[in-house]
């Protein structure tokens, strides 16, 4: 028998072996088939990811799809639990859709390879300046370019159970564009996934897309309220899938 601390490094190094080794394979597909940077191979990736989830034993069951069917560009904001969040990301990921991330994740050898190919932007969280002018620059393309954005307005990752307070550039990013917030909610992971508790078992997460709010006539004066309006739904949302009634109740 493996203590708890063993298991625990061993299952997070083989995810981590896992994403490595896939990445170095798939890259070279992504540049043969897409010629290089473009949102397209993110279909290649996402078929890839797809299978981890076997591996680990853990289970999706997705409600709302319908929802990202909208007309256009749309901005879509999620909880963000984990690193494990990149296989309920690609479980769920509609098409031409790119996510914005941490420039440091451009640095982690073959998987930083395979995130470039895939088009996510790189924004420096350290500088709100160069992110807002990296944000700014993405509004402008995605409308003529008619993809959608990918954002964790908490900025970081947070396996609390609950959610951190919104950073507002995803929210001033879809008023500038005049685009809807599409909202995705995944399930607490704290009950089969726990660091501190060297807690790494399979499990069932619960995700829903829910419907899109508009943000047509909406100015940068209403970018507070478009942030905590979403944040009020997520978070119910988040206490309903995760299975806790009575802290829903307690925000609404
Ligand atoms: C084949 C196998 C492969 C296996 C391997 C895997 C491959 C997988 C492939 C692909 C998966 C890719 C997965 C990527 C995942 C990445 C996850 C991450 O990295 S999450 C961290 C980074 N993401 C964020 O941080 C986003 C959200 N952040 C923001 O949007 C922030 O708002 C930001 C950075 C722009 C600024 O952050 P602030 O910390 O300064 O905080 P604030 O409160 O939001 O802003 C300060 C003031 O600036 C204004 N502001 C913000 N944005 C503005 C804007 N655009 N225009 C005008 N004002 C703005 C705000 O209104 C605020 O002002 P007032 O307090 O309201 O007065
Ligand atoms: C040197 C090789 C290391 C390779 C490690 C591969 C691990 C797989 C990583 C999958 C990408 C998932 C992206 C992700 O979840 O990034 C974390 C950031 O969102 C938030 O950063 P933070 O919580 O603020 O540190």
């Amino acid at each position: 028998e493996l203590s708890p601390a063993v298991n625990f490094a061993l299952r997070i190094s083989f995810y981590c072996l896992l994403c490595v080794v896939s990445s170095a394979l798939t890259a070279p597909v992504c540049l043969l088939v897409n010629g290089g940077r473009t949102v397209k191979n993110m279909r290649i990736i996402k078929t890839v990811v797809k299978t981890f989830k076997y591996f680990f034993g853990l289970r999706f069951e997705v409600k709302g799809l319908e929802n990202f069917k909208v007309e256009g560009p749309a901005i879509i904001v999620s909880n963000h639990q984990s690193i494990l969040d990149m296989m309920g990301l690609m479980e769920v990921l509609p098409d031409d859709c790119v996510q914005v991330g941490k420039k440091e994740l451009m640095y982690t050898g073959s998987v930083g390879l395979i995130i470039y190919l895939g088009g996510v932007i790189f924004i420096n969280r350290k500088s709100t300046t160069s992110a807002k002018m990296v944000m700014a620059e993405v509004a402008k393309t995605m409308t003529t370019e008619n993809v959608k954005v990918w954002v964790y307005p908490e900025g970081t990752r947070n396996c609390t159970g609950d959610l951190l307070p919104f950073k507002k550039g995803a929210f001033h990013l879809a008023v500038q564009a005049q685009v809807p917030v599409i909202p995705v909610v995944y399930s607490s992971f704290t009950t089969f996934y726990n660091p501190k508790k060297n807690l790494f078992t399979s499990g069932k997460i619960k995700v829903e897309v829910l419907p899109p709010i508009e943000t047509k006539g909406l100015t940068s004066d209403d970018v507070s309220d478009l942030t905590d309006r979403c944040f009020r739904t997520m978070r119910e949302t988040l206490f309903r899938l995760s299975g806790h009634p009575s802290e829903a109740k307690e925000s609404s």
